[in-house]
């Protein structure tokens, strides 16, 4: 990714609240930050507090790590509060051990579990969906056209950059842009036809039902990126489905269906010549919330199913089906033509994709984007927490 300026600015949410947060009070291991505009305190424990000082004791400022040692915790004097005081937006705390502390109301406001709240996503269908095109020339050269892709990507889970010169080395500059090429055993960045290359059916012309990719990696894929370079032939669309709209209808249909593929692993594997991967977990994955968080959907790269106890065996493909229902239905597939120039962004941990049967030559090129890097490019730029 280009080098830009780290893009931080306080969300306005907070620039409020900082400024209605007028008293402190301190109780038995904890201390509570009023604010009119919240309407209720805001509870911090001792020891949080104590553990997430940035004096320059107690936390590397340059390496952003901390240097102070958690087992200290275990003695009272380090996390007993003498004095607090707040002024304009900086809470100050004197410890019983003499150590003194200071915390930006907004960094505290920022990192409490207490206004914790998910990024707004764009449920869509295929009635709904509006892809957003960002153009190649902008897109690469003014990061709010970025930072506005990069909300895209996080609240639909799908966008293109338009006008993209169609070859691999391009493409890559494109996508290099955003954050590193990922490697897999599939290479870099990858240019794929009907050739059979890999053991996979993506490397012929057959049609390839919606899935998400890697479900027999350990962590799939988060970035799928395609690039569409030639195709003078028929057939060749590519579908789109949000997953995780798919599985909220999945879940008001069958609770306990959305429970079942929610808690038993549906195993991926991946087999050729030289190589053969697996993963045992759950179609659909969550986060500590228990919101959905990454959705592991591949009816063909199905690992025999070894992980479902035989009673459950009838239960599970009966809400395997019912999903799949879900999901094929006309109403939830976005068709999409891809063409030269048009370089495709989809998120692989929310969307699945497939493709029709074609005929003629056709020539894709593309690459995965590791989730972690993806996450990070999108944090830099303020998009995620
Ligand atoms: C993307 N690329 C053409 C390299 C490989 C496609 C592999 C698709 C595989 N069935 C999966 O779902 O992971
Ligand atoms: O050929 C395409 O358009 C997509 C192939 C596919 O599904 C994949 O690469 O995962």
């Amino acid at each position: 990714m280009k080098q830009v300026l780290k893009q931080n600015p306080v969300s306005g949410v907070f620039k409020c609240l900082v400024r209605s947060v007028t008293n402190v009070f301190l109780h038995e291991g904890r201390l509570q930050l009023h604010s009119e505009k919240l309407g209720k305190p805001l509870c911090f424990y001792n020891v949080w507090l104590r553990d997430h000082c940035r004096c320059n004791e107690c936390y590397h400022v340059r390496t952003n790590q901390r240097l102070f040692d958690i087992l200290k915790l275990d003695q009272d004097s380090v996390s007993k509060i003498n004095k607090a005081c707040v002024k304009e937006d900086l809470l100050t705390v004197s410890w019983a051990d003499g150590h003194k502390s200071t915390y930006s109301i907004n960094w505290l406001l920022q990192h409490t579990h207490q206004l914790k709240s998910r990024n707004s996503l764009e449920l869509w269908d295929s009635s709904n969906l509006k892809i957003d095109y960002y153009p190649y020339e902008k897109f690469m050269s003014c990061d709010k056209v970025l930072r506005d892709f990069l909300v895209a990507m996080v609240s639909k889970g799908v966008a293109i950059v338009s006008d993209v010169p169609p070859s691999v080395i391009k493409t890559r500059e494109t996508v290099e842009r955003l954050s590193p090429v990922m490697k897999t055993f599939y290479g870099e960045m990858w240019e794929f036809s009907d050739n059979l290359e890999y053991s996979d059916t993506a490397y012929t012309s057959d049609a390839i039902e919606s899935h998400t990719d890697t479900t027999y990696m350990l962590q799939s894929v988060g970035i799928q990126v395609l690039h569409c370079l030639k195709h003078n032939g028929e057939g060749g669309e590519n579908t789109l489905v949000d997953g995780f709209n798919c599985v909220k209808q999945f879940k008001n249909e069958s609770y306990q269906g959305y429970n079942m593929l929610s808690s038993l692993s549906t195993p991926g594997e991946y087999i050729d010549g030289e190589r053969h991967y697996k993963c045992d977990l759950p179609m659909l994955l969550h986060n500590q919330e228990n919101e959905l968080i990454r959705v592991r959907y591949n009816t063909h790269d199905r690992a025999p199913l070894e992980t479902v106890p035989p009673t459950l065996i009838p239960e599970y493909y009966r809400h395997l089906i019912h999903l799949t229902k879900i999901i094929r239905n006309p109403k939830n597939v976005y068709l999409l033509k891809l063409t030269p120039g048009n370089v495709i962004f989809m998120d692989n941990w929310r969307i699945l994709h497939g493709r029709l049967a074609y005929t003629g030559a056709r020539v894709m090129t593309g690459c995965y984007i590791d989730r972690s890097d993806f996450e990070s490019s999108a944090r830099f730029f303020n998009v995620l927490p």
